[in-house]
């Protein structure tokens, strides 16, 4: 099996896609410390009793914990470095996990949603391991989680056979990491599921996820991320992507010869952003978004699919801003982890009319493109609120880039949407 690059340019000649075959390899843990084992492990083991679901959500009221007074007497970069610890470890098992998956992926592995969307065994795998992780390593505190699946469909008795491959899946992963020793059995994998269920909002602290971010990317072969952020009082404050096909080496001028992938971005509030390779015993570096402020020197990232993003409206955008180089096409939140170390200067995205962009969707990415250098606005110039729910409410579009460049491109963007705008009225 080959892992693809799966990043598109477009030329004059159409577009151009580069399927270039790379070793696929599994990432190793970070070296983190083995969790303390809370009493409330035994909830998803093979040695405890039937339980109802309901047993695995944690009393909040009871909870120990103190939650961050975010921006007060609290370094931001000592509140939060054992849940950036506990992000990295969950984010690396998931993309551990879906390596497996992407390796061997089977149509019949699609399973159909109501909003038809495709899900796969990865998805509800890569959540589940990711909630379970979570839980496992901060044991002590409450715990509220924003993610994309639920466990509904899964729970039908039509499901039993894909939920008996997650849960050996699962299990086959965590079995990697010595610090995780029991077996999980389903109703545990169908209960980390669902605590994904958090409406999220402005207050107190809640996780957020998209298990597999770039669904139709991972399906095709190309790219996908693990996308986990930390909401504390309604601002991000941490995030994690794990882009397990991203070349560690800049994809600025690549469309062939991209040598390794695998890269896992991470920020906290305060501290910058950081890469390093999702293989064994890698230190991060720090990335920084381009410095350029010339839109001649500037490529821009768009959604692979035209269903996301309005690629004529884009174009326009890039052609009144002055930039030159053709659109890089890639899916997942790996375009915000390429910004933030520099690729290429802007990233756009105007989905159509009506859409609601999802938190999960931008929170991760958000982090890691600001705590690089970078400024991540809507249409209008105004900064993502992540405190609103499970969507954003905003204005038309996402746009990110530097800040120098920012204002021209407010400028642009405000431009060619009243065009765009002027000649839907003509018709
Ligand atoms: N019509 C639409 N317009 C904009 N975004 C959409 C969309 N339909 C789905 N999406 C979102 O686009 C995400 C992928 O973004 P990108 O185009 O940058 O790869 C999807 O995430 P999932 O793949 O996690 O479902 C999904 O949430
Ligand atoms: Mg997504």
């Amino acid at each position: 099996m080959a892992a693809r690059l799966g990043l598109t340019t477009v030329s004059s000649l159409g577009p151009r896609k580069a399927l270039l075959s790379l070793p696929v390899r599994l990432p190793s843990l970070l070296s983190i410390p083995a969790p303390r084992y809370p009493s409330h492990r035994h909830f998803y083991t093979s040695l405890s009793p039937p339980i109802s679901p309901l047993q695995l959500v944690r009393d909040l009221s009871q909870s120990q914990v103190t939650m961050s007074t975010s921006g007060s007497d609290h370094s931001p970069i000592s509140t939060y470095e054992k849940e950036l610890a506990a992000a990295k470890k969950a984010a690396c098992l998931a993309a551990r996990l879906c390596q497996s998956v992407q390796a061997e992926i089977l149509q019949s592995d699609v399973q159909s949603k109501a909003d038809k969307s495709p899900v796969t065994v990865a998805d509800y795998g890569s959540q589940a391991i990711v909630s379970f992780v979570l839980d496992m390593e901060l044991s002590s505190g409450p715990f509220s989680m924003v993610a994309e699946e639920d466990s509904a469909d899964l729970r039908k008795d039509s499901s039993k056979e894909i939920l008996s491959r997650i849960t050996d899946l699962v299990n086959d992963t965590l079995s990697t990491d010595p610090s995780f020793c029991n077996v999980i059995l389903s109703e545990g994998i169908l209960s980390a599921i669902d605590k994904g269920t958090s409406e999220g909002g402005s207050s107190g602290r809640h996780w957020v996820l998209d298990p597999i971010d770039g669904t139709k990317g991972f399906l095709r072969g190309d790219q996908y991320a693990i996308a986990l952020a930390l909401l504390d009082e309604g601002k991000v404050v941490l995030g994690v992507l794990a882009c397990p096909n991203l070349p560690v080496a800049s994809i600025q001028h690549t469309t062939q010869n991209v040598g390794e992938s695998g890269c896992l971005f991470s920020a906290i509030v305060g501290n910058g952003a950081w890469m390093q390779s999702l293989d064994e015993g890698s230190s991060p570096t720090k990335v920084q978004v381009t410095s350029t402020a010339d839109p001649v020197d500037a490529s821009f990232f768009e959604s692979f699919e035209a269903a996301h993003s309005l690629h004529d409206l884009t174009s326009n955008i890039a052609k009144k801003l002055g930039v030159k180089a053709p659109p890089v096409r890639i899916d997942s939140q790996a375009k915000y982890g390429a910004l933030a170390r520099g690729d290429g200067a802007i990233y756009l995205r105007f989905p159509h009319k009506g859409y609601r962009e999802k938190i999960w969707d931008h929170a991760a990415g958000y982090i890691v493109v600001t705590e690089a250098g970078g400024v991540v606005t809507d249409a209008a110039g105004n900064d993502l609120d992540f405190s609103k729910g499970r969507y954003l409410d905003l204005d038309t579009g996402i746009m990110a880039t530097n800040k120098k460049l920012m204002p021209s491109l407010l400028v642009a963007v405000q431009e060619s949407i009243k065009e765009q705008q002027q000649s839907a009225s003509l018709l």
